[in-house]
């Protein structure tokens, strides 16, 4: 009994000490409403709107104090910075990602958006030779390809009023993903969008869940729950799609020599998809070992044959499951906030219509990589869209050393939100920065002079490694669907959702008619 007291007294008194000592100095403000021992812990339990609307508020909130802000889950601390200078000081110095990453790591592993720093930097610069502009011009026709699907399959929803554009383009953006990924061919599609992208949306429902249940934060409890035999459930089904996809493309590649099927020098517009090049990257070493490099072998091979490293089996899934989860999500759902903008400013989309038509005039012919670094306003729409409706509204580090800001020193052990949704609400954006006006990215008398104003891709050295991929995509999406249709939209009624992924509830209201 005598223990139970003392460790009752212990308790109490810790929780008073917690909350009545005196604030540092150079602490930041903090947000209204934290209760003893679970701090601010009871604001965040509802459901994704909820959850969305109360980190809407404690973005808006840190930008009237001046960037700066601290929430207490608990008695652990969580900074919410929405200043884009402190942002990249911390994004540049806090390179590991926040405790709740570690809940993807399970599934994601060492791939880029789950790892350690101190790996994150090799496997980072191996990766990037493989994103470079020069890769992504081989996609385009690929991308033209599936674009023009994407219209077959939306024709039948012409004139039939509003429909749910969300489930087209999950599947479309899936399957370019995975083809320029994985290399997957058309009649082995059916099971990355069936099995894997259905098993893919309730993992990161799982992921949002745990982190908002923040007892499920603790393993020990985590473990024990259903939650967890779910995604137990889930990353078998992933695991054994994407195993059996990797183990078909490595005997393809031997049965054809070594050749990637989709990728014939000879031929134009075929390309190299990323297994494609991670698997003869490792068979390259195995047979060059360290000896010197062939001046003929690939960049990408070459520059990690230079770095003393290729990656193994579990390696090269951890990195193709990141490039396809990261890449799907955002896409798609950045694409659905296009056609609503798009469809409720018809002003925009003749404009886009315009420009469509002075690059290439001929409605049948593909885009080419020419004409896309012409369809500079179509790239504006894009990037406002970005801005006003930040589909990857923040982003989490993990301060392992005090950091000192202009006028606060966030502590070690902390935890810290850098708001790209907050940065793109920034007054530096002036008086009309809630308006949708693509225009401003040419007035280049009122356009904020911060480097870092447009954070939508993240801010800092691990910012995103699929940028120009997809806004390339993103493109040609743009291009094939104001040219087939008039899209309309209302996007007043507009309600979004967070699944990390900012996601619109409404995404069933997009029409469709056919353009004369
Ligand atoms: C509109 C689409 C996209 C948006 C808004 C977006 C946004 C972002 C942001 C904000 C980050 C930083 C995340 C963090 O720090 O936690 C990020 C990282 C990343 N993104 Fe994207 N992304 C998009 C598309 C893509 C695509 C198409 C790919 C792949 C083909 C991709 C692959 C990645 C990867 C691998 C990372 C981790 C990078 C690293 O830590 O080195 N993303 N993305």
């Amino acid at each position: 009994m005598s223990v139970i007291a003392s460790i009752l007294i212990f308790c109490i008194v810790f929780i008073l000490w917690f909350w009545l000592r005196p604030r540092s100095p150079n602490a930041p403000p903090c947000y209204p409403g934290a209760l003893p021992i679970i701090g601010h812990g009871h604001q965040i339990f509802g459901n994704r709107k909820h959850l969305w609307k109360y980190l809407e508020k404690i973005f808006q909130y840190s930008l009237e104090k001046g960037g700066v802000l601290e929430v207490w889950l608990a008695t652990h601390s969580v900074y919410v910075i929405t200043d884009p200078d402190e942002i990249l000081t911390v994004a540049n110095t806090c390179l590991n990602k926040a405790y709740f990453y570690e809940f993807g790591k399970e599934y994601f592993k060492n791939g880029l958006i789950t790892s350690e720093a101190s790996i994150w930097r090799n496997h980072r610069k191996l990766l990037d030779v493989a994103f470079t502009q020069k890769v992504l011009d081989t996609f385009v026709d690929e991308m033209n390809a599936q674009t023009r699907v994407l219209v077959t399959n939306l024709n039948v929803l012409v004139d039939k009023g509003p429909f749910d554009v969300r489930q087209y383009l999950i599947n479309y953006t899936l399957k370019i993903v995975s083809r320029t990924s994985l290399g997957l061919e058309a009649k082995d599609q059916t099971m990355i969008d069936e099995a894997y992208a259905d098993a893919l949306e309730d993992l990161i429902k799982v992921y949002c869940e745990r982190a908002q249940k923040v007892w499920l934060h603790l393993s020990c409890i985590y473990d024990r729950s259903s939650l967890r035999k779910k995604q137990d459930y889930l990353l078998k089904i992933m695991n054994n799609i994407i195993d059996a996809v990797i183990v078909k493309r490595r005997s393809d590649l031997k049965l054809n020599n070594n050749e990637s099927t989709q990728c014939d020098k000879a031929k134009p517009g075929k390309f190299k998809p990323a297994l494609d090049q991670i698997l003869q990257l490792v068979d390259k070493h195995h047979v060059f070992n360290d000896e010197e490099i062939p001046e003929t072998l690939d960049t990408f091979v070459a520059a990690a044959l230079e770095e003393h490293h290729v990656f193994n089996d579990g390696e090269i899934r951890e990195h193709l499951d990141t490039f396809v989860a990261a890449a799907y999500d955002t896409t798609s759902e950045t694409l659905i906030y296009v056609l609503l903008a798009i469809g409720s400013h018809p002003e925009v989309q003749e404009k886009i219509l315009k420009e469509i038509q002075e690059v290439q005039p001929n409605k049948n012919e593909d885009i080419s990589k020419y004409d896309l670094l012409r369809l500079v306003y179509v790239e504006a729409v894009i990037k406002e869209v970005l801005r006003l409706y930040s589909p990857l509204p923040g982003v989490a580090r993990k301060i392992e050393k005090d950091v000192k800001l202009k006028n606060y020193t966030l502590r070690a052990g902390s935890t810290c939100i850098l708001s790209l949704y907050g940065v793109a609400h920034h007054s530096m954006w002036g008086p009309d920065v809630n308006e949708f006006k693509p225009e401003r990215w040419f007035d280049v008398a009122n356009f904020p002079t911060n480097p870092n104003a447009f954070g939508a891709f993240g801010i800092g050295r691990r910012n995103c490694i699929g940028k120009q991929f997809a806004l390339t995509l993103m493109k040609l999406t743009v291009v094939y669907l104001v040219r087939n249709y008039h899209i309309s939209s209302d996007i007043s009624k507009l309600e979004s959702e967070y699944d990390i992924v900012l996601k619109a509830v409404s995404g069933h209201l997009i029409s469709i008619t056919y353009r004369e």
